[in-house]
């Protein structure tokens, strides 16, 4: 779907971008992980042209992007920029309505959309005839991304969408982005400097130091199989918490005691990782569970001995 083939990029005396090759397949999110200044926005720029590499080329469905007129190939693909880039000076509903605009659609069309997508966003309609600064950071990052998805784009690029936003409201604004519908087929490159963002929200993941990869892969790759010890180092501080949030409760089940819930409400155990489980054994004192027909009980006790058992036995 996307492909950087030998891409480089210097301003002045930086080179920011090195020689860099990967591909996005159809429906993935990738994510560029990596610290400030070793070159993910500008990769990310050169997908829609708004920085031209000096050399290498990309391709968009094996069409060279150098041979599509600019306007034509951003229609193609949403943007949603860092600290999401509304116009001040224009409502919400003239923001979100800039590239149906351009597309002609009529008003009629715009509305309907706008009223969907603020819907599906959980924002309230009032906020149309308001200007960004009258709106919370969380709801002008919502506006942001309803104006990237207005015209159904298939690519949508990301730069540290949730970047602004507080913990809290970012957590809540992740955990929305994994079951929105809109975003379910996209083909998504979307650029962060959090590790567990990245590790949430990445199919894959390009890790990036000083404008090269480090190392692309799948989350549990690069935590169970740093290619070096720049990628090692990198995930240090998070290791415990992403092994935590890779492991899902299904994979324990076995472990579990064998006592059968007396409760005739459980959840499915499939939906968990031990991390979003111990989340909930923080306010609970056992979560009742259901997995093929079977159901446990679990506390918190009970999943630490199942993690330790599940480890002994090496199947991590
Ligand atoms: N227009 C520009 N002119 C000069 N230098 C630039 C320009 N854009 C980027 N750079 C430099 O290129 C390098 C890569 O920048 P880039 O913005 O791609 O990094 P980044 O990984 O996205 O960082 P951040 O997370 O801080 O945005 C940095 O050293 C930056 O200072």
């Amino acid at each position: 779907m996307i492909e950087l083939k030998n891409i480089s990029k210097t301003f002045g005396e930086t080179q920011a971008v090195k020689n860099i090759s990967f591909s996005v397949k159809k429906g993935e999110t990738l994510v560029l992980l990596g610290t400030s200044g070793c070159g993910k926005t500008t990769t990310l720029k050169m997908i829609n042209r708004l920085i031209e590499p000096e050399n290498g080329e990309i391709f968009i469905n094996g069409e060279n992007i150098k041979t599509i007129q600019e306007e034509k190939l951003r229609l193609g693909i949403g943007y949603v920029l860092q600290n999401h880039g509304l116009f001040p000076h224009f409502t919400i509903a003239q923001n979100i309505a800039i590239v149906p605009k351009l597309l002609k659609w009529d008003n009629d069309k715009i509305n309907k959309r706008t009223n969907e997508l603020l819907e599906k966003l959980h924002l309230p309609l009032q906020i149309k005839e308001k200007y960004p600064n009258q709106l919370s950071g969380g709801q002008q990052q919502r506006v942001g991304l309803a104006r990237a998805l207005m015209a159904n784009p298939p690519i949508l690029l990301m730069d540290e969408p949730l970047g602004a936003l507080d913990p809290i409201t970012r957590n809540q604004i992740r955990q929305e982005f994994l079951t929105l519908d809109e975003l379910l087929n996209k083909t998504i490159v979307m650029v962060t400097h959090d590790v567990e963002e990245a590790f949430e929200l990445g199919d894959r993941i390009c890790l990036m130091n000083e404008g090269e990869i480090l190392q692309m892969g799948y989350p549990n790759e690069l935590l169970t199989r740093p290619k070096n010890q720049l990628v090692s180092n990198f995930l240090e501080g998070h290791k415990l918490k992403l092994s935590l949030k890779t492991v899902s409760l299904i994979s324990l089940w076995d472990f579990f005691p064998n006592h059968k819930s007396e409760n005739l409400e459980s959840l499915n155990a499939e939906s968990f990782t031990v991390w979003s489980a111990l989340d909930i054994l923080q306010d609970k004192k056992t979560i009742h569970l259901n997995f093929k027909g079977e159901q446990k009980n679990l506390d918190a006790i009970g999943l630490v001995s199942a993690l330790e058992k599940y480890k002994q036995n090496g199947t991590e």
